[in-house]
C-alpha cells in the first residue's frame, strides 16, 4: 500500500528534516526535481529542452520559490524561461535572484497572457501546500488562457491539498510533482494532477505512519484467496447471500454472481429470487429465508432486499448470525430508518457497511461533505463497523481510524447494479477468512479492476463487471511480484 500524509504531517516533517539540512537545500532539491521533470515533458510535447519556452507563474510563497529555482536549473539547460510573478512584494527572493542570474526574465502579470501564447511548457508555482481556496482573480485568468502542458509544483494551484476539492478556479495539471509525500489532493483528484512524479527530497524517516494509504495491485494479489492443493470446496469459505426481492431479482443474481465469480468458495443463496438465482447460477445452493439456507462464514444483506417487514427481519437474522457481514443498499436503509437493528450484533462481528452517498446522508444524517475521508473515519467509529463510501474516489475506513482509497480509472462503474457487484465481492473475500478492512479496500480495487478491463474505453453494463472479476484477479496477479508467489 502507498502511504498518503496530509499537509499538517508533511509540514511538521519538514521542519524536522530542516533543523539537520543547510538552508535552503530542501527547496533546492525539490526544484531540481522540478526541472528534471519540466525537461522531460518539454522533450516529450515540444520535441526538445534548449531553445524551448518555459512559463512560471509564481506566487507569494516558497511553492513559488520551487517553481523560480526549477527556472534557473531549467536555464543552465538552454531553456528560455519568463517568470509572472503574481505577488511581487512577496516573491521569494532567492528564488528570483537565482533565477535573474540565471538570465531568466521576469514579468508582471499584465504580460501574462501574451507570454503564455507563446509558452511550449507552463510551470504552475502559484501555491502549494498553504493553498485555501479556488484560485484568487488574477491567477485564474491567467490559468484560463494557458494552452501549453502544465506541470504542477507539488499540487495543481486551486484544489485543497487535503481533501482534493474545488471551490472556485483550479490548475488542470498535466503532470504534479510532489515532494517528499504523497498528499491526499494527488489520490482524491487524479484528473486535476494528471500525472503524480514523486521527488525524494529525503523526507520518509521524518514521515511516520500514514494517514491514509492507497491500495495497489500487490496488496490485492497478496490477499485474494487462491486455491491451493489442500483446499476443498468449504475451506476458501461458504458465502451467505440475502438480496433481492421479487420486483428486484435482478440484484440478487448480479450479488451472488459476483461472489460466485471471485473466489473457489460455496455461495448460498436466501430470498425470494431464489428461482431467478438458480436458473443463472447453478453452483449456488438456493432457498427462500436465511434460516434455512445453512451454515456461511459471511453474509450479504441488502441489494434489492426492499425496506418492508421481510428486509428488516432479514437484516436481524444475519445479524446475529455471529460471522461478517457486508450490508449494503436497501439494508443500510433499513440501519438508517431502525437502528435498534443494530442490536443483534454482537459486538465481535465484523461489519462492512458500503453506503453511497445517499445512503450515508440517510444512515449518519449528514451529507460526507468535502472532507469524505473524515466522514467516513468518523461513521466507521460510530458504528464499529468498516466503512467503505462510495464515489469517484471509494474510502474505505477503519474503526481504529485506518482508511484506504482507491484511485478512479475512469467512471465505469457509474452504472446500475455495480454496486450489488461490489458488496458480492466483498462478501467472498469476508467469507474467506479476509479482514474486513483489507476485504472492502482490495474488493473495490479488483472490482474497479474488472470495470476498467470490461470497458476498453466504452460504457459497459454491471454483468459485464462481473463477468471481468476472474480476468481482474489474473491482471493484479500478473502486475505484482507477490502475486506470482502466492
Ligand atoms: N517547507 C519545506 O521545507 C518545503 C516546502 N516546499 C514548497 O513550499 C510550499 C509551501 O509554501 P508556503 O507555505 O510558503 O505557501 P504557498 O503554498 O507557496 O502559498 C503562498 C501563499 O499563497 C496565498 N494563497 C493561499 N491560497 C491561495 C489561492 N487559492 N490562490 C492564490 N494564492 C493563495 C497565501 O497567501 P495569502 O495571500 O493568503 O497571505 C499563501 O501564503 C510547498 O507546497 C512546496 O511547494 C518545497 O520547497 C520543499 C521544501
Ligand atoms: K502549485
Amino acid at each position: 500500500m502507498r502511504g498518503v500524509w496530509t499537509t499538517e504531517r508533511v509540514r511538521a516533517a519538514e521542519e524536522r528534516l530542516m533543523l539537520r539540512t543547510r538552508p535552503g537545500a530542501l527547496m533546492q532539491r525539490a526544484a531540481f526535481g522540478v526541472s528534471v521533470q519540466a525537461a522531460r515533458m518539454l522533450s516529450e510535447h515540444a520535441g526538445r529542452v534548449a531553445a524551448s519556452r518555459v512559463v512560471l507563474l509564481v506566487g507569494g510563497g516558497n511553492n513559488g520559490g520551487d517553481a523560480l529555482w526549477a527556472g534557473a536549473y531549467l536555464r543552465r539547460r538552454g531553456v528560455r524561461v519568463t517568470a509572472v510573478l503574481l505577488a511581487p512584494d512577496r516573491t521569494h527572493e532567492e528564488g528570483l535572484a537565482a533565477l535573474r542570474r540565471a538570465g531568466g526574465h521576469i514579468v508582471s502579470v499584465e504580460a501574462g497572457p501574451e507570454v503564455l501564447a507563446e509558452a511550449d511548457l507552463v510551470v504552475d508555482g502559484i501555491v502549494g501546500l498553504s493553498a485555501r481556496g479556488g484560485l484568487r482573480a488574477e491567477a485564474a485568468e491567467l490559468a484560463d488562457v494557458v494552452d501549453a502542458p502544465v506541470l504542477a509544483v507539488d499540487l495543481p494551484s486551486g484544489t485543497d491539498p487535503d481533501t482534493g476539492q474545488v471551490h472556485g478556479a483550479a490548475v488542470r495539471a498535466d503532470v504534479t510533482v510532489t515532494f517528499g509525500a504523497h498528499k491526499p489532493v494527488h489520490v482524491l483528484n487524479p484528473a486535476r494532477c494528471g500525472h503524480v512524479r514523486f521527488v525524494d527530497i529525503g523526507l520518509a524517516g521524518e514521515l511516520g505512519e500514514p494517514d491514509l494509504r492507497v491500495v495497489e495491485a500487490a496488496d490485492a494479489a497478496a490477499v485474494w484467496p487462491i486455491p491451493a492443493a489442500h483446499d476443498d470446496k468449504y475451506t476458501q469459505g461458504v458465502t451467505g447471500v440475502a438480496a433481492g426481492s421479487s420486483a428486484y431479482a435482478g440484484a440478487a443474481v448480479l450479488t451472488t454472481g459476483a461472489a460466485v465469480r471471485s473466489t473457489a468458495g460455496m455461495v448460498r443463496f436466501a430470498g425470494s429470487a431464489a428461482e431467478a438465482v438458480r436458473a443463472r447460477w447453478p453452483e449456488v445452493i438456493a432457498t427462500g429465508t436465511v434460516t434455512d439456507v445453512g451454515r456461511v462464514q459471511s453474509w450479504v444483506v441488502g441489494p434489492g432486499l426492499g425496506t418492508g417487514t421481510d428486509g428488516r427481519e432479514t437484516v436481524r437474522a444475519v445479524l446475529s448470525a455471529g460471522v461478517p457481514v457486508c450490508v449494503d443498499a436497501d439494508a443500510v436503509n433499513l440501519l438508517a430508518g431502525t437502528p435498534e437493528l443494530l442490536d443483534a450484533r454482537d459486538p465481535d462481528t465484523p461489519l462492512v457497511l458500503t453506503p453511497h452517498a445517499r445512503e450515508f446522508e440517510r444512515l449518519v444524517g449528514a451529507e460526507p461533505g468535502d472532507d469524505r475521508v473524515a466522514a467516513a473515519r468518523a461513521a466507521a467509529r460510530r458504528f464499529s463497523a468498516v466503512v467503505l463510501l462510495k464515489g469517484h474516489n471509494t474510502v474505505v475506513a477503519d474503526p481504529d481510524g485506518r482508511v484506504l482509497v482507491t484511485v478512479p480509472r475512469g467512471s465505469w462503474l457509474a452504472t446500475a447494479g455495480s454496486g450489488d457487484v461490489l458488496s458480492g465481492m466483498i462478501g467472498a473475500l469476508l467469507a474467506a477468512g479476509t479482514p474486513p478492512w483489507t476485504a472492502a479496500g482490495v474488493g473495490a480495487y479488483v472490482h474497479a479492476e474488472a470495470a476498467a478491463l470490461a470497458a476498453r474505453g466504452a460504457p459497459i453494463s454491471s454483468s459485464e463487471v462481473l463477468d471481468a472479476i476472474p480476468d481482474a484477479v489474473r491482471s493484479v496477479r500478473a502486475m505484482s511480484p507477490a502475486g506470482e508467489r502466492v
